[in-house]
């Protein structure tokens, strides 16, 4: 009989939460967050087997995931150090960015309290628990940083995912935000830049974004996310992002330069390297 205990209930708390609800092994849920709407909606689906508030759910839990914007995270791990736990319990967050929170962590940890930093490399831009799906980090690559955390206790949260069939990852905490910056936090605020540049520039053309065709719209998708977690996370990577926008900022002035000049081989060699890579991405991706 397992007690797990999600602090955060939307996109991806309501969506590990889908998942652990399919394994056969005794496991009770228990959910907090302060959205009245979805929390009531997730229960009354079977989703989650109780409401508790964050002090009643860690007490009861053997494992603790904490899922809400890392602002909330970092905060929620500074709490637990000062709450009556469960002494084998294993506390996790699936928070994007992980040197703040591995640091939030040492203070739980120097009582005693086994942590393991987490990250699900898969989402959506659609935000809120009646979002989340069952299928929704099927075969995805799932980071862990190595905390204070038994391998038992690993293996017990590895148990409780299995039907996702994830890719486990280990990785440190810096190695980690460096990669997801240049995977998903920079491309970000590109999206987010094309979104805001081109409404800007379009804004007295009366067809303007209306006109855009699937190249846009997929380019940007992304950029539909909820600012409040996006805001969170360039907070917690904010070394790692600047320094890659230098970079891509770097690359935008040589492309330019070349465009500018009428360079074909080096606008040629650009278009060219570009498509190499993105068709050898799906093709790994599609091996899984
Ligand atoms: N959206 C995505 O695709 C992915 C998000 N993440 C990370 O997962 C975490 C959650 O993101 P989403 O589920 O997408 O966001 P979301 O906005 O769908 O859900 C966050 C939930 O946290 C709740 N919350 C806010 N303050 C709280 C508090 N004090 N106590 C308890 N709950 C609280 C909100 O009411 C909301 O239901 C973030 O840290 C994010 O960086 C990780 C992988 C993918
Ligand atoms: O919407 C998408 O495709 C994403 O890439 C979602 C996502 C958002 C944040 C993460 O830390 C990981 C994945």
């Amino acid at each position: 009989m397992t007690t797990v205990f999600i602090s955060g209930l939307g996109l991806i708390g309501s969506s590990l939460a889908r998942i652990m609800q399919q394994i056969d092994t005794d496991t009770t849920v228990l959910g907090a967050d302060p959205n009245d709407d979805t929390s009531q909606f997730l229960l009354a689906q079977g989703v989650i087997d109780a409401r508790t508030t964050f002090a009643e759910g860690s007490a009861k839990a053997d494992v603790i995931i904490l899922a809400g914007p890392v602002s909330v995270i970092t905060k929620q791990l500074a709490a637990l150090a000062d709450l009556p736990l469960k002494p084998n319990v294993v506390v996790t967050d699936v928070g994007s960015t992980k040197r703040q929170v591995m640091a939030a962590a040492k203070p739980l940890q120097k009582k005693g309290i086994a942590f393991m930093g987490g990250h699900p490399m898969a989402g959506s831009h659609e935000t809120g628990g009646r979002a989340g799906r069952v299928n929704l980090f099927d075969g995805a690559v799932y980071f862990l940083v190595d905390g204070s955390q038994r391998l038992e206790q690993r293996q017990l949260f590895q148990r409780l995912l299995a039907p996702a069939q994830l890719r486990w990852v280990t990785i440190e905490a810096e190695q980690h935000n460096q990669l997801v910056s240049q995977i998903s936090h920079v491309p970000h605020v590109l999206a987010a830049t094309l979104i805001n540049t081109a409404v800007a520039e379009l804004k007295n053309d009366p067809v303007g974004l209306k006109a855009a065709a699937g190249g846009f719209k997929s380019t940007t998708r992304i950029a539909a996310s909820d600012p409040t977690m996006w805001t969170a996370i360039m907070l917690s990577n904010t070394e790692a992002i600047t320094s890659q926008l230098d970079d891509y900022i770097a690359t935008l002035t040589k492309i330019k330069t070349a465009i500018a000049a009428g360079d074909e081989p080096q606008i040629h060699d650009f278009f060219e390297q570009a498509q190499r890579t993105r068709q050898q991405l799906d093709r790994t991706t599609e091996e899984g």
